[in-house]
């Protein structure tokens, strides 16, 4: 994983702190109140914490590390000489932490883990130039710290909890913004702490580079940027710190097994964290409630929550990626290089070394790494320094479209892929323009001949340059692209994004893609992926399917033949109006994407197709003595009001006579005609495209439009209830299909799902089967009828994912627990560690 978090030294902000050594890292993210003087002894220092502390405790008791106990369920006594609560720890008389106590141990792990977490997550501002990193108190999350910060303008980038403590990382424009932002936390502290507001210290890395560092100020090219030399970039000491012997090991861990060993691997692995979800339900069950059965029979299947039908295998085990980042930096050698790198930027590597034998690779990839990496070597620009943050070249990522599903799947990937897009990302800060573009179109030539020249000729269908100027690897999505070779034939007005495409497949499907849209990694194995996840979820005409994470659509429009109706749900703008431009494209209609947070839309969205959960007991429960009266059986789940369910009930009813599974090919009627007619399925034109409600493009400008997705993204929207009941009565079978991202899906979401009574069946699709395990705990405990309310349990902060989950099904308003069903890893990463998860619950 590459950094996308470093920060930029800020003497002038924190000035005092700069000296710190590593532990001080560590001290600085503590939630402790603030340290004591340097010069003081214990009793100036907090003479009223020593007083009470004369131990001076730096280590949390185990009992409280595990448990959460407080110190009288400790069984070392009264007389325990560990702490039982945060407040207990304290630096150090003179400020500092005791760098072999635990705290330290723990605090530097977390910091490092927090970072590496945000670096997958993280949206900065991207004219942000400092950092903060922040350490909040205990009880502060992400969603408290947010107003302070927003009341400023002041681009939150991240908080997350992690083992025992909130990090968040925070982005400022100026000194005088830090200044302000500094002032308002500390007024507002919690539960009598201080916020502690820090710098994001410099990391280990940075000191390992310490002495580049020095002699590195001060000196420009003539292009405006800082050089950073081979010497300084690399050492001697990476060598040292990276146990990566190579490119290969470091992107491609397993790659020395059988595919069949790996695949062994994997298997078993799964099985254990599946094993968690059993053993975590069983110790969070109300005491009063019965496990329920699928616990008990977990006995018979050695501990399986349910059955585990292993993993499906990649169709394609060796160059599958469609897509590869690669670094630039300096290799070992202090070559210039295009690759990638050997280990962690937080650890100190930032060599880079050539992919050489990475199986995962194209060779189609390979080669164009090898061009680009030859045009650098004569290159005046220098190349981006993750050390000082600062040069031109960052990275180059190839990107791949495979030609139609009817090309024959063989081992040969390569034979397949017909569209090539490289993108190469450069920081043009202080750069003049002139010169560059002039670099520019010496790049262009060099690559558009070498494709040409190869043997076969390679596939180039887009170059473009994107422009990164932030400090993060991660670029946002909205940084400004420049084309220099524009596809061919593709004559699609709008931005620059909208007219860089290439196309991928997926189950006949045709995806178009711009430069900065999520797709999965492997094209064949997503499209076993979605197919089981399809086959799973059971899908008929009959069927309204929430595809929540949907991204650019795939999973929901590659089943949309299959179902009534999909509805996408998709945070990132620009994958949503890629979501609808694919369903236009391939010609379906319906589809509805709504851009928005799922923690923010699903409840809403939930309550515009099917009536909020309170209408739905009270229409089920108003449908019983129907149906007790009448003996008539179809009356299932449709919200009542003002009695109009029953005739849109019958109406789905004779819709639903000719239901088809799966394959069979149907001419939907959608619920979206009506939808519109009422202006409520309006969340949609969020995604900055034409819509597709009943096949009439509806223009995104539209006033209307824009204020029903508002309400959508605030969670505010309210339909009236003719049009609720006539969406609720549209279909009988309402599915869920989460592909979350890596940190699984938020407690809203969760609790949205598992309370309303309409959703019957979900999968879960994750590539962190830790994460999906911490979502299926909440959703299949048995709640009581009574919720604790969030005591604020201190223990909380040194719990894994799967403690949580637990503590917060203990608050999990009463409703039917789901059940698992059944699990299947997906092996879309041959030769790596990961693979995507699949588990299907019902209830
Ligand atoms: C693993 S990807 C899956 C995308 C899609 N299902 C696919 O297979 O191509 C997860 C998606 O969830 C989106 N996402 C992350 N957090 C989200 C949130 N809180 N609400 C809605 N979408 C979110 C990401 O932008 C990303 O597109």
């Amino acid at each position: 994983m590459e950094d996308v978090l470093t920060p930029p030294p800020q003497p002038e902000l924190v000035g005092e702190k700069r000296k710190r050594d590593e532990t001080s890292l560590d001290a600085s993210i503590e939630d402790a109140p603030a340290a004591p003087a340097s010069t003081g002894g214990a009793e100036d220092a907090a003479g009223s914490d020593v007083a009470r502390h004369p131990m001076w405790k730096t280590s949390l008791c185990s009992y409280f590390r595990r448990r959460g106990a407080g110190a009288e369920e400790c069984s070392h006594g009264e007389s325990c000489r560990y702490a039982h609560t945060e407040e207990e720890l304290r630096p150090r008389p003179d400020g500092t932490w005791d760098p072999t106590s635990d705290r330290a141990k723990k605090l530097r792990k977390v910091a490092a883990e927090a970072q590496e977490e945000a670096e997958e997550e993280v949206t900065v501002d991207e004219q942000s130039l400092e950092k903060c990193l922040v350490g909040l108190p205990m009880g502060w999350t992400a969603d408290r710290l947010k107003p302070f910060l927003q009341d400023q303008g002041i681009s939150y980038a991240i908080a997350k909890k992690k083992k025992g403590m909130t990090v968040g990382f925070v982005t400022f424009q100026s000194v005088e913004q830090l200044t302000n932002a500094v002032q308002i936390l500390k007024k507002n502290p919690s539960g009598g702490k201080e916020i502690k507001i820090v710098d994001a210290n410099r990391r280990s890395h940075q000191k390992a580079h310490d002495g580049a560092l020095v002699s590195n100020t001060g000196t420009t090219t003539e292009n405006g940027s800082s050089p950073t030399t081979p010497a300084e970039e690399t050492s001697v000491l990476e060598s040292v710190s990276s146990s990566k012997k190579g490119a290969r090991d470091a992107v491609t861990p397993l790659a020395n097994m059988t595919y069949i060993d790996q695949l062994e691997h994997k298997n078993q692995s799964m099985a254990q964290i599946l094993k968690k979800l059993t053993r975590n339900a069983r110790k969070a069950c109300p005491p009063a409630i019965p496990h329920p059965d699928w616990v008990f029979k977990s006995k018979e299947i050695g501990g399986l929550p349910c059955k585990f039908e292993g993993i499906l295998e990649s169709p394609v085990v060796n160059g599958y990626r469609n897509k590869c980042e690669f670094s630039v930096g300096y290799s070992l050698e202090g070559k210039k290089t295009v690759g990638f790198m050997l280990g962690n930027f937080r650890e100190g590597v930032t060599a880079v070394e050539e992919p050489v034998n990475c199986p995962n690779v194209s060779e189609i990839s390979c080669k164009y790494a090898q061009m680009f990496q030859d045009f650098l070597q004569p290159s005046s620009f220098p190349l981006w320094s993750r050390i000082d943050n600062s040069g031109f070249w960052r990275q180059l990522t190839v990107r791949e479209g495979r030609c139609p599903a009817e090309a024959v799947v063989s081992q040969n990937a390569e034979s397949q892929i017909s569209e090539v897009m490289l993108i190469v990302q450069v920081c043009s800060t202080g750069v003049d323009e002139a010169l560059m573009k002039e670099e520019f179109d010496k790049l262009s030539a060099i690559l558009i001949q070498g494709a040409a020249t190869c043997s076969p000729p390679l596939p180039l269908t887009t170059i473009v340059v994107q422009d990164h100027k932030g400090i993060s690897n991660a670029a946002p999505t909205d940084c400004p692209l420049i084309p220099l070779l524009v596809p061919k034939g593709d004559q699609l007005d709008g931005t620059t994004e909208d007219k860089i495409r290439i196309h991928d497949h997926i189950s006949n499907l045709k995806f178009s893609l711009s430069p900065t849209a999520f797709f999965q990694v492997n094209t064949l194995a997503a499209e076993r992926l979605y197919t089981l996840a399809g086959d799973w979820a059971n899908l008929n005409s009959d069927t309204l399917l929430f595809d929540v994470c949907c991204g650019t659509g795939t999973i929901g429009l590659t089943l949309a033949q299959h179902v009534g109706m999909v509805v996408g749900i998709e945070m990132n703008e620009s994958a949503v109006s890629n979501a609808c431009r694919n369903a236009l494209v391939n010609g379906i209609k319906n589809c509805r994407f709504v851009c928005g947070k799922a923690e923010d839309v699903m409840g809403p969205l939930l309550t515009e197709y099917l009536g909020s959960p309170q209408q739905q007991a009270a229409a089920s429960k108003s449908n019983s003595e129907i149906d007790d009266a009448s003996k008539n059986e179809d009356t299932i789940g449709c919200a009542s009001y003002d009695g109009e369910n029953i005739d849109s009930s019958k109406q789905r009813n004779d819709n639903a006579e000719g239901q088809q599974p799966m394959g069979a090919s149907v001419d939907h009627p959608t619920c979206a005609s009506e939808v519109d007619e009422n202006n409520v399925a309006s969340g949609e034109q969020n995604c900055g495209e034409a819509s597709l409600v009943n096949d009439k493009p509806i223009e995104t400008a539209s006033d209307n439009s824009l204020e029903q997705g508002k309400a959508c993204k605030d969670g505010s929207s309210s339909p009236n209830n003719n049009v609720l009941a006539a969406n609720a009565c549209q279909f009988k079978n309402v599915v869920a299909i989460v592909d979350s991202p890596r940190v699984g899906l938020r407690p809203t979401v969760i609790k949205a799902l598992r309370t309303h009574p309409r959703i019957r069946r979900l999968v879960y699709v994750s590539c962190n089967p830790d994460s999906l395990v911490a979502n299926a705990i909440e959703l299949c405990t048995p709640t009581s009828e009574k919720q604790e309310k969030n005591k604020g349990n201190r223990g909380w902060r040194s719990m894994s994912s799967a403690g949580l989950a637990r503590q917060r099904t203990k608050s999990m308003p009463n409703s039917e627990p789901f059940i698992p069903k059944r699990a299947m890893a997906v092996d879309l990463f041959p030769h790596t560690p990961h693979c995507e998860m699949v588990m299907l619950f019902e209830r």
